[in-house]
């Protein structure tokens, strides 16, 4: 779908993109990095709307340097900022846009009315953007992207400024795009954790330099720990402990998960040898006549990947920037 080579962008006092080397394909694919990493930069060039300093890139097998008109005829954009009109409603403006795509008036007016309700909005498309909330706004940013029934859309920061709700609404959206229409996605964020969700592969970059570009599972591949919950008992009344005193007999060591933390300690994470580490728990706890709750091998979250990776990778971006990308992912 997409393919960069060396790809630099330089402005007179800032390297955006640094010779950034990368190839996306289909799918949902996540564009991370901190504010000011380059992720808005790279989707502009990518679109031929500015021109990069050196390198070259491919969207759908066209040439950035020469085919910008034709790769915008075939992708869509939502971009990051609020750039809709307050006075127009959104049927109105995204049939403007459909129109501007080149679909004729008919087919513009019927393709408007089927995304906007694809994207959640009903009754509310005739009346004027300027009363809508911000998860409206965004939900007409999107429509627009995709009125024209592109092969691949580039959404810019979409969860920006939403509520935890409207956040979830907007990445089930996202997936759907996909999902239903089977239209590629390429969404940029600071939030890692909503990646991890949302989409198949995610790329990082940090001060316009390429981190990681990974599938989302190997992102998230599983740890050597397991987890083990179980019930209380009559005779135990306190069912974790007693498991924990009888593995500890049988010379494995567990800890509780969030130790010191409030609410901790119905979790015990130890470290799997094998099999036989699951057969002697299930062993132990059927012993004690105690019902297992859970057992489950642990996953790397995004986020604790992206920290190594940073803390170990340029060095380019200040350590507050970095926790706020993180921080933020939860
Ligand atoms: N037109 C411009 N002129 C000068 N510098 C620019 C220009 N556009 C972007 N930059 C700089 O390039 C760097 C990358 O910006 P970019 O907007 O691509 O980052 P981003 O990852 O999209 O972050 P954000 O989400 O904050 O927009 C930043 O340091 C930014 O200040």
């Amino acid at each position: 779908m997409i393919a960069t080579e060396s790809l630099s962008k330089r402005f007179p006092r800032v390297t955006a993109l640094d010779r950034l080397s990368v190839d996306i394909g289909p799918g949902v694919t996540g564009l991370v990095g901190a504010n000011g990493a380059g992720k808005s930069t790279l989707i502009k060039i990518l679109l031929g709307l500015s021109p990069a300093t050196e390198g070259n890139a491919r969207v759908l097998g066209m040439d950035i340097a020469t085919e910008g008109a034709a790769i915008r005829e075939q992708v869509g954009y939502m971009p990051e900022h609020d750039c809709l009109p307050p006075d127009v409603s959104a049927t109105e403006f995204v049939v403007h846009m459909a129109r501007m795509s080149g679909l004729p008036p008919t087919a513009a007016r019927e393709r408007t009315a089927d995304t906007l309700r694809h994207v959640g909005l009903y009754e509310e498309r005739y009346r004027p953007i300027g009363g809508y909330s911000t998860g409206m706004k965004q939900r007409v940013k999107l429509a627009q992207a995709l009125v024209h029934d592109p092969k691949l859309v580039f959404l810019d920061e979409p969860t920006n400024g939403l509520d935890p709700v409207g956040r979830d609404e907007m990445l089930g959206l996202i997936r759907r795009v996909h999902t239903d229409f089977g239209i590629s996605v390429l969404v940029t964020s600071h939030l890692l954790g909503e990646l991890e969700r949302t989409c198949d592969h995610v790329v990082v970059i940090d001060g316009g330099k390429l981190l990681r570009s990974s599938s989302t599972t190997d992102f998230t591949q599983t740890t050597t720990t397991l987890a083990i919950e179980v019930t209380d008992s009559d005779t135990h009344p306190d069912g974790t402990a007693a498991v924990r005193d009888a593995l500890r007999g049988r010379g494995v060591e567990t800890h509780h998960e969030g130790a010191g933390l409030p609410g901790a300690g119905h979790i015990l994470l130890l470290t799997a040898a094998g099999e036989e580490t699951y057969d002697l728990v299930r062993d132990v706890v059927a012993d004690l006549g105690l019902g297992l709750v859970r057992m489950e091998q642990r996953r790397h979250h995004i986020s604790e990947v992206f920290t190594t990776d940073t803390a170990e990778g340029s060095g380019h971006r200040g350590d507050e920037q970095r926790k706020e990308a993180v921080g933020h992912g939860g």
